[in-house]
Parts: structure tokens; sequence; C-alpha cells
């Protein structure tokens, strides 16, 4: 497709829709802008915009499509900004926020001009922010929930689509409580636990400074979404305040429940506590990319000599598997360890299998 992009908010997200939407449409041109000048130097250094535009108004003008990347209180007052300019009568806007309900009430603003705004929410992201970290597959197989309201045209909604079919993500359309209750359980309410299970061992650690060090493996894993950007989050929750504020309150039943059990010592209700959480955590869909993205792990049993890691990371080089994080589990004072590489799809993950067992007789699993 031709035409002109214009990409609000250069980071992660805004980043690598810029760079789906380039590698899939080659002949638009995409004008990006973000108060972050560095930011902007950086997207166009990158090769993810082709141009930086001055201002919104500069860069919005004469637009076909603009998408709005920036944190969800910021959405909220661009759409504003954006209300107020003369833009191309058939432009298209959409975002990326994490929230829907506030974003899409101020779009009314740009509804009343007759503008057509779509929200938008691709549903993959990571705990890393701007755009350095910005890669075109990051929404490969991910949800991406629209929340267009019952005005907006199917051929808009299909022309959205089109824009973005490079993502490879699928889409869904639903509404934005919907939306906002949906993702309150699944990705806000999940971040706020993160976030207090690292507090209270913070606090802990304070008589036991044992504690960071035993807390480096699985306990960094299970929090690893407590490293995204606290200005970000801060704004999702103030945006999602009501449907939080009744998940924490069922949370605190379910926290009450598991106390009694303790307290009463019922160890058949211990064990169908957790026998209930495995069965449901078992069935989730393990090829599906949901809004905590998850890592595709490989174990591979490694002899504790010097240079291994290298020899093995040099053999996915050579096929061109790339991976995104690696480490060493620690053991027992064995002579084995246990290395653990993390890939971004399953397909990299089968493929660095294949090449380890090809290579060495090293012996290799796959974690749940
Ligand atoms: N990080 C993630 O994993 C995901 C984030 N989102 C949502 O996408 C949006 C963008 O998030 P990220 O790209 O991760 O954040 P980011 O922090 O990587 O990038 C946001 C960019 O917006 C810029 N910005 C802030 N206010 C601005 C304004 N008024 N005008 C122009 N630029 C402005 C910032 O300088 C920054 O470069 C947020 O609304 C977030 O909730 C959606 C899905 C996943
Ligand atoms: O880093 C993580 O694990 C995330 O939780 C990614 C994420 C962040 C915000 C979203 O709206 C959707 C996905």
């Amino acid at each position: 497709m031709k035409g002109r992009v214009f990409v609000i908010g250069l980071g992660l997200i805004g980043g690598s829709l810029a760079l789906c939407i380039k590698k899939e449409h080659p002949e638009a041109e995409i004008i990006g802008f973000d108060i972050n000048r560095e930011q902007a130097r950086l997207a166009k250094m990158l090769g993810v915009i082709d141009e930086i535009a001055e201002n919104i108004p500069d860069g919005a003008q004469e637009s076909d499509l603009i998408i709005i990347s920036a944190p969800v209180n910021d959405t909220k007052s661009i759409i504003q900004a954006l209300s107020k300019l003369t833009l191309k009568p058939d432009v298209l806007i959409t975002d990326t926020g994490s929230t829907k309900q506030k974003i899409v009430e101020m779009a009314t603003k740009l509804k009343e001009r007759g503008i057509t705004f779509i929200g938008g929410h691709p549903m993959a992201g990571s705990h890393k922010s701007g755009v350095s970290a910005a890669k075109e597959i990051l929404f490969e197989n991910a949800f991406y929930l629209l929340t267009p309201e019952d005005h907006i045209t199917s051929e808009k909604i299909e022309l959205l689509k089109a824009w973005l079919i490079g993502t490879k993500a699928k889409f869904l359309t639903i509404s934005p409580q919907e939306h906002d209750y949906l993702t309150g359980v699944i990705s806000h309410f999940p971040h706020i636990i993160a976030a207090s299970i690292v507090r209270q061992t913070e606090r802990l650690s304070g008589n036991e400074n044992i504690i960071p060090r035993l807390a480096a493996g699985g306990f960094r894993d299970i929090t690893r979404i407590a490293s995204s950007s606290p200005q970000m989050w801060k704004d999702i929750l103030m945006h999602n305040r009501e449907n939080l504020i009744k998940l924490l309150n069922q949370w605190q039943e379910e926290m009450n429940f598991v106390k009694e059990l303790l307290e009463e010592g019922n160890e058949k209700g211990i064990l169908e506590y957790f026998s209930q959480a495995k069965q449901f955590r078992d069935g989730l869909p393990t090829k599906e990319k949901g809004a905590i993205p998850a890592f595709y792990d490989l174990f591979v049993d490694i002899p504790d000599y010097p240079g291994v890691v290298s020899e093995i990371t040099g053999y996915l080089a050579m096929e061109k598997i790339s991976i995104t994080n690696i480490r060493i589990l620690e053991t027992r004072e064995d002579i084995h360890g246990v290395l653990v590489i993390s890939f971004q799809t399953d397909e990299d993950r089968q493929r660095a299998e294949k090449c380890i067992l090809t290579y060495t007789n090293y012996t290799t699993s796959i974690g749940y």
C-alpha cells in the first residue's frame, strides 16, 4: 500500500509497528514524532522511520494513517490535540494503548469532526522500552485487539488491518469495556502482583541479606514483568482503576482462603488448591502468544568446563538462530550444569534443539 504513515511515540511498540509496516508496504512513507528528540533521532538512525516530524501538526496534516503509540495518558492528550487540527478527511487514526475505555471516550472529539478512530492494542511486548528494543517479529502470532465503535464501517476496519498485516498478528474485535476487563485480568492485575512480590521480598531482604542471592533464578523469572516501565504502568493502573479494585478484592479473598487452609493445616485442601491451579495452567495454549509474552526455553545439560557456553552459542550462530536470553541454572556441586537458552519463537527453539543434537552429545529438554 502507498501512503503517508505518521507514528507518534517512537518506543518499543511504535518502533516495532513502523518496522512491520515498512516491510509489508515498502512504498509507504513513514514519518515519526517523539517528545524525546533522542528517541526520534535514534529511530531515524536505525531506519525505523524515514523522516522525523518537527511536531504533531507537521506530521499529521498530510497523513493517511496515524498511529499513536505513547503511554495511555499522553495518548488522550494527543487525541485531543489531533481533534483540533485540519487533517485529511479520510485519515485513519489508531492507537496501541494498553487500556481502551478512556481513550475511546476521548476519541469522540475526533468522531465529532468526522474522523475515524479505531482503538487498537497489540497484545505483545516486553518489559523493555524504547526504540532500540523494537523488532519486526514482536507481534507475530499475538492477539491484536481492536475496539471500533458501532459507527465505524467494516471497510475502515479492513483498511486498518491491511496496513497492519505485516504484524502477522491475529485481529480480534471487542468492546472497550470488555477489553479493559479482560486485560485487567490477564495483564494489568498480574503486574501488580509481580511488583508486590518483589516489594515484599525487598522488605524482607533487610534482615536477611542472602535473600537477593537466592532469588536469582526462578524468582527472577516469575517476577520479570516487575522490571517494566513504572511510568507506563502507573498510567495503565490509573486508566483501569475500577476493574483492578474489584480484582484486588477477589484476590484478597483468595489469599484469605489459602491462609485458612494453612491455619487449619488442611493438607487435602492445599493439595486440591495446587492441583486445580496446575490443571488450568497445563491446559493453557502453548503455541499462542499471550499478553505476557512467553519465552521459549530450551534446557541443555552441559559439562562444567570452560568454553562450553561459547561452543553452543557458536553452533547456534552458525545456523543463524537468534537467542533472547541465556543463563546457567545453579545446580548442585555436580559435574553437570543446566544451560537455559530462551528463544523468541517455538520454531527457533525446535531448530536450536536439532542443531545442538547434531553438533554435540549434550542432552536437551523443553521446559514447561
Ligand atoms: N511495552 C509493552 O509491552 C506494550 C505497551 N503497549 C502500550 O503501547 C504504548 C507505548 O508503549 P511502549 O512502546 O512500550 O513505550 P515506550 O516507553 O517504549 O515508548 C513510548 C514513547 O512515547 C513517547 N511519548 C510520550 N509522550 C509523548 C507525546 N506526548 N508525544 C509524542 N511521544 C510521546 C516517549 O518519549 C517514548 O519514546 C503504551 O500506551 C503502552 O501501554 C501495548 C502493548 C505492549
Ligand atoms: O513484558 C511483559 O511481559 C508484558 O506484560 C508485555 C505487555 C505489556 C503491556 C501490554 O498492554 C501488553 C503486553
